[in-house]
C-alpha cells in the first residue's frame, strides 16, 4: 500500500472507533510471528501468509463475521430496552449527557421530557402484568410517533420515559411535549385482555442559552416538574421554572 503499511493502516482504523466494529484480517508476505505478534498488537484481528489459499481466506472470513454479528447482537442488547425497543437508561442518559455537553458548546436550547405512566400498578392489579407490559410497549411506540428525527427516546426505569429534545426552547418544548402526551392517550390500547386507557404525565426541563448545568441537574429539575404534573391531576404537560 502505498503511504501507509499495514499495522499502520490496523492502529488507524482502531484509532477511529466507528458504531460498528471493523473485523481486519491482515494479508502480508511476511510471515515472522514477531510481524503477527505486532500486527495483533495494532488492532488486526486475524492474519494470513502470502500465498494464501483462497478457501483459508474465506473460511477465516466466515469466522470474522460470526464474531462482527455477534458483537452487533451484544451492541444492539447492551443500548437497547428489551421491551420496549427503545434505549435502555444508560443509552438515553449518555445521550442526554453528550446533548448538554453539544449545547454548552454550540448554545441554543436543550430540553428534557420526563414522562410516567398515570396510574400504572392499577394497569397491572387489573389487568394483570402482561397487559401492563403491552401498554408500556405501546406507550414508547406512541410517544416515538410525534417525535422529530434527531429527539431520543429512551426508558429511565420501570414506568419512566425520557425524551432528549435537541434545540428545543420552551414553547416547542411544550408543543411537542402536548403532541407526545395527545398522542399517548388519543385512543385505548387493545390488549387480549381488554382495551385499556393510558396516559402520561410529563415534566420539561429546559436548558436554556447561558445556562450552566448537568444532565443531572436537568433530570431533578424534570423529575420535580414530573412531580407537578403528577399532583396537579396528571395526563398533563408541566415546565420546570
Ligand atoms: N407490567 C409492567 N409493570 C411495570 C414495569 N415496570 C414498572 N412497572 C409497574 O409500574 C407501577 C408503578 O406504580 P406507581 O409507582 O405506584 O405509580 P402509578 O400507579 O403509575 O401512579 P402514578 O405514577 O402516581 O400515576 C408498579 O406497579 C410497577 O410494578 C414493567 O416493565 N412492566
Amino acid at each position: 500500500m502505498p503511504g501507509i503499511d499495514g499495522i499502520d493502516l490496523c492502529r488507524a482504523i482502531r484509532t477511529n472507533r466507528k458504531d460498528s466494529y471493523t473485523y481486519l484480517i491482515m494479508l502480508t508476505s511476511r510471515s515472522e510471528t514477531e510481524f503477527a505478534v505486532e500486527a495483533m498488537n495494532a488492532g488486526a484481528d486475524d492474519f494470513i501468509g502470502k500465498p494464501f489459499h483462497p478457501g483459508e481466506l474465506e473460511a477465516r472470513v466466515r469466522a470474522g463475521k460470526r464474531i462482527c454479528e455477534l458483537e452487533q447482537l451484544l451492541r444492539q442488547k447492551a443500548i437497547y430496552d428489551a421491551l420496549t425497543g427503545i434505549y435502555n437508561r444508560g443509552a438515553i442518559i449518555d445521550i442526554l449527557d453528550k446533548a448538554v455537553a453539544r449545547q454548552q458548546r454550540d448554545h441554543g436550547g436543550l430540553t428534557l421530557a420526563f414522562a410516567d405512566l398515570d396510574h400504572f400498578k392499577q394497569v397491572n392489579d387489573v389487568h394483570g402484568h402482561t397487559a401492563g407490559d403491552i401498554v408500556l410497549r405501546e406507550v414508547a411506540r406512541r410517544m416515538g410517533q410525534v417525535l422529530r428525527p434527531y429527539d431520543s427516546l429512551g426508558r429511565y426505569g420501570g414506568e419512566e420515559l425520557m425524551v432528549v429534545l435537541p434545540g428545543c426552547e420552551a414553547n416547542s418544548a411544550l408543543e411537542i411535549a402536548e403532541r407526545i402526551r395527545k398522542n399517548v392517550c388519543a385512543e385505548p390500547i387493545a390488549t387480549d385482555f381488554g382495551a385499556i386507557h393510558a396516559s402520561v404525565s410529563i415534566g420539561l426541563a429546559v436548558l436554556s442559552e447561558g445556562m450552566r448545568s448537568t444532565y443531572g441537574d436537568l433530570i431533578q429539575l424534570a423529575d420535580r416538574a414530573l412531580y407537578v404534573a403528577k399532583n396537579e391531576g396528571r395526563n398533563r404537560v408541566f415546565l420546570a421554572a
